[in-house]
């Protein structure tokens, strides 16, 4: 199987570990992979769980074992006295056999939320037409709103506000009077995701109810 051929669908790539070695790297690994994934940041869990597992899946070898271990690209270790370095970019994971990937409840991180180029080229296109602009150096969308008067500008906040809470993501807001100036970012993961595609839109029907 060329790795070009080999699926980039978790689901996928679950189905494809035998039972009993799937069983027991999660028992082995299970703690690990949890105590790893609390510790990272929201949208990097999955890598980490990523390279946790693979750390797993290939362990290091005990005394009854051949110390020789296998050469990797770079040292992978669960060494739980190194600090966690959480690194969000897009890695493209190679020679996949052996290979066990635990997948957690991916609404649990931002990566339940990212955006694919498909989505995001369709939403920015939306977000354009209602008038927000991209920040491009913060990977963020901006737009101010004008209303009557400072009452009408505050209830409008409110109503954001509240909606904010519920979803657990918050615009950066700047209000002078009538004025509302919105930015909108998922600050765990640097960029735009779907969840500020939801605010955006709450945000337009807000303005004009
Ligand atoms: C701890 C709390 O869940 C997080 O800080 C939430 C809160 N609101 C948020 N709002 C935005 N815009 N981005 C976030 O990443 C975010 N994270």
């Amino acid at each position: 199987m060329q790795s070009s051929d080999v699926p980039t669908d978790p689901a996928v790539l679950l189905s494809m570990v035998p039972k009993q070695m799937k069983d027991r790297l999660l028992s082995d690994s299970a703690s690990q992979v949890c105590e790893k994934a609390k510790q990272s940041e929201g949208c990097n869990a999955h890598q980490n769980l990523l390279d946790l597992v693979k750390d797993s899946a290939d362990p290091q070898p005990s005394s009854s074992q051949s110390t020789e271990t296998p050469k990797t690209e770079e040292s992978n270790t669960t060494d739980s006295s190194k600090p966690l370095k959480v690194v969000c970019e897009e890695r493209n994971i190679t020679g996949l056999e052996n290979f066990t990937l635990q997948i957690l409840n991916v609404t649990q991180t931002s990566q339940g939320h990212m955006l694919t180029p498909e989505e995001r080229t369709q939403a920015i296109q939306e977000l354009n037409s209602a008038g927000w602009t991209q920040i491009p150096e913060r990977d963020a969308i901006y737009k101010e709103y004008i209303f009557r008067n400072f009452n009408q500008a505050f209830g409008f906040m409110t109503r954001v506000a509240l909606q904010a809470e519920k979803m657990n993501h918050h615009p950066e807001w700047f209000n002078v009077y009538n004025k509302v100036q919105i930015t909108l970012t998922t600050h765990d993961c640097r960029s735009l995701t779907k969840k500020d595609v939801k605010l955006a839109q709450f945000i337009e029907k807000a303005a004009t109810s």
